[in-house]
């Protein structure tokens, strides 16, 4: 199944992103906030600031134009930075063709709202459930642009729609799978991000695996404890958009979230590792929505708490693993 593909955001995965819509057959038209991108992405067939070397197939072309990006377009993907989504919509909404699947490739939740990025575009856009799907798992944008092979989650809660955008998205590389569980995908889309923060933190201390996989197993039991109190089926956690996601941003260099963290572990403060990193690390901000959505819910969650006040700077990284390490003891499962 093809056709036209729109996608908000010339960034890492929106671009690595395009390449899996035109492998799997679809014409794509990037709209790139800057005009100098979309040009390079036309003239060169390369996205040289987020993908340098990375040659782009010949379905892909880029605007700076909206109306240009989503002419016949029946699918819009959203791949910008998740607290700017809000304002970028307001300006693309007028623009969006009404029965347009709405597809959220982002990783995080929205400050002061605590929205998930499906709620800001219900929200902005006023399209129903039917209309609104969100790309998740573990898909670190330069492998996915090289076309090593991948797997991710295509989560709607209409099954027809995720089918058909599993077969929108579905290249020789990228194996995707449908779930109804938006929930789920997203606050582990999400958590995972802080989590990745911390378990950074941990290697820039100059820790081994055990605390590596120590941080990631409580970051997930974590992420489930929220995700299941907002409705999520706890099984998607064990999935692809939960512990495949967290196992592949925890563990890869290539992670700017786990770079972050790795960077406040060494000592770094965090308006020095933001003057020198151009790309988003959505767990820094994150890290405080959710804490403040877990705190909403009642849910226990150090690992979100510790990190944001890390990222605040009311401690280092150092005194976060004692604090951690000093906490009452429980059971593994409460
Ligand atoms: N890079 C990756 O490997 C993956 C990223 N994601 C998620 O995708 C989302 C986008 O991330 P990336 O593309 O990696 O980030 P990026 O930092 O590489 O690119 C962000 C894009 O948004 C644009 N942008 C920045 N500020 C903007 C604004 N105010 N208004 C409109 N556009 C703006 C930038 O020009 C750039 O094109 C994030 O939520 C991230 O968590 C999800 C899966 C994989
Ligand atoms: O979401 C990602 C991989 O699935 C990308 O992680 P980072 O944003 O930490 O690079």
């Amino acid at each position: 199944m093809t056709g036209r593909v729109a996608v908000f955001g010339a960034g890492s995965w929106g671009t690595a992103f395009s390449i899996v819509l035109a492998d799997a057959g679809n014409d794509v038209t990037i709209w790139a906030r800057r005009e100098e991108v979309a040009q390079a992405i036309n003239e060169q067939h390369e996205n040289p600031e987020y993908h340098p070397g990375i040659q782009l197939p010949p379905a892909i072309e880029a605007t700076h134009d909206v109306e240009k990006a989503v002419h016949e377009a029946d699918v819009v993907v959203l791949a910008a930075p998740s607290q700017t989504l809000r304002d970028n919509l307001v300006e693309w909404a007028p623009f969006l063709p009404d029965r347009a699947v709405l597809v959220s490739l982002m990783k995080g939740v929205e400050l002061g709202t605590l929205e998930r990025m499906s709620q800001v575009i219900a929200e902005v856009t006023g399209a129903g459930p039917e209309r609104i799907a969100v790309v998740s798992g573990p898909n670190l944008s330069p492998e996915i642009a090289r076309r090593e092979p991948a797997a991710g989650v295509v989560a709607c809660t209409d099954e027809g729609v995720a089918q058909m955008l599993q077969a929108r998205v579905h290249s020789p590389a990228f194996r995707p799978y449908t779930s109804p569980d938006v929930i789920g995908c997203e606050i582990g889309g999400a958590y995972k991000n802080v989590v990745a923060l911390a378990s950074g933190m941990a290697v820039g201390l100059g820790f081994g695996d055990n605390t590596a996989a120590s941080v990631i197993t409580r970051g997930l039991a974590e992420t489930a404890r929220l995700a299941v109190k907002l409705g999520a089926n706890p099984l998607t956690l064990m999935g692809l958009a939960g512990l495949g996601d967290l196992v592949a941003t925890c563990s890869s260099p290539l992670s700017r979230n786990r770079t972050f963290g790795e960077k406040l572990g060494r000592g770094m403060t965090v308006s020095d590792i933001v003057a020198h990193t151009r790309q988003v690390a959505e767990g820094a901000k994150s890290c405080h929505s959710l804490r403040e959505l877990a705190a909403r819910h009642d849910v226990d969650a150090p690992v979100a708490q510790y990190v944001d006040d890390v990222v605040a700077g009311r401690m280092t990284a150092a005194e976060m693993m004692d604090e951690v390490l000093g906490r009452p003891t429980k059971a593994e499962t409460e």
